[in-house]
């Protein structure tokens, strides 16, 4: 994998408050989803990574080129989606994208070229001629997203791209997101919350708690559900039940806090469950599906972080 970023032991301190803690990580071409809990450190790693604060310490690059070097060509080269709105009141969606397009050094007839060429792909039709004040959520979030693109980066940053979106826009922001990174080629990091936009579009997922990197994996890895795949919690006497269970070659796990934890059941035989607490006259008093891999990782590295007391 070519590096689109690396990261060695990045340090940033705001004061005396740590916000990133000897973050190592690569991140490479496709999709990689940024994902951490609140204050996790998430706009802190973007603003290092595009030169808008200085690192603490640790050393790293972006696109080729070394931190704290020549941030100008960086910030050329990343296309750059902020969560917050960021127009000029007056203007209307096309002069805004023109704008940005201007700012990134294109001339003025190209740049109006381009910004509908991108306003097209977006999908914003004649809104673009209206003032952006009066723009929907939705219309908003696409104006962002054409501003980030309209000057064709290498590397996009993307902060909560599909916040407030409906669920055909974010299926329409998504789709976007897949197009530029599978049939142009773009490197794309998303920051969200949202664990399904992650299963949907991204190929490697980066999980930060407590300004550290917890996680550092493919989608793929993350896609497969984690076995087991069921728990079971009982009230009372439940071992004939787990010998029932035994026998019709269904492994289990006694969990430290008593879940047990059924390896080989599905969907499609599950119910099996209760033909063994009706047999055996067990009572069961809940009976819960693992989460898949992605959100029972996230659930955990938040947790962990908070078990280890940190921040
Ligand atoms: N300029 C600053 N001065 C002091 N502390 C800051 C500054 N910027 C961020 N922080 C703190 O650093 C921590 C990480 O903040 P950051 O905004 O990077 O987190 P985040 O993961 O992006 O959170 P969110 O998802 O809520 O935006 C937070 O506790 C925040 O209060």
């Amino acid at each position: 994998m070519t590096a689109v970023v690396r990261l060695k032991n990045i340090v940033k301190d705001y004061g005396r408050y740590r916000a990133l803690d000897s973050v190592t990580c690569d991140i490479g071409p496709g999709v990689t989803g940024l994902l951490g809990p609140n204050g996790a450190g998430k706009s802190t790693l973007i603003k290092v990574l595009m030169g808008l604060v200085r690192v603490t310490s640790g050393t790293g690059e972006v696109l080729g080129i070394p931190l704290g070097s020549d941030f100008r060509s960086t910030r050329a080269r990343i296309g750059y989606m902020a969560e917050d709105d960021c127009y000029i009141p007056g203007l209307t969606g096309v002069e805004m994208v023109q704008f940005a397009a201007r700012l990134s050094g294109l001339p003025k007839i190209e740049a109006l070229r381009r910004s509908h060429e991108i306003l097209d792909f977006c999908g914003a039709e004649q809104e673009r001629y209206r003032e952006v004040d009066g723009y929907s959520t939705g219309m908003r979030q696409k104006l962002k997203f054409a501003q980030a693109i309209v000057h064709d980066p290498d590397l996009l940053i993307l902060d909560e791209p599909t916040a407030g979106l409906d669920p055909e826009e974010r299926e329409q922001m998504l789709s976007r997101i897949q197009v530029l990174s599978q049939r142009a080629g773009k490197a794309v990091l998303v920051s969200t919350h949202i664990l399904p936009d992650v299963r949907e579009v991204c190929d490697n997922a980066v999980i930060l708690v407590s300004g550290k990197v917890r996680l550092v994996q493919s989608l793929d890895v993350l896609k497969k559900p984690s076995a087991p795949v069921y728990h079971v919690r009982f009230t009372g006497e439940h071992s004939t039940f787990l010998d029932r269970a035994r026998q019709d070659g269904v492994r289990w796990e006694v969990e430290e806090n008593g879940t047990v934890a059924l390896d080989g059941l599905d969907a499609g035989n599950v119910h099996l469950v209760w033909d063994w607490a009706r047999e055996t006259g067990t009572a069961v008093r809940s009976l819960t599906p693992t989460r898949n891999t992605l959100e029972q990782m996230f659930m955990d590295a938040v947790r962990d972080a908070g078990d280890a007391g940190e921040r």
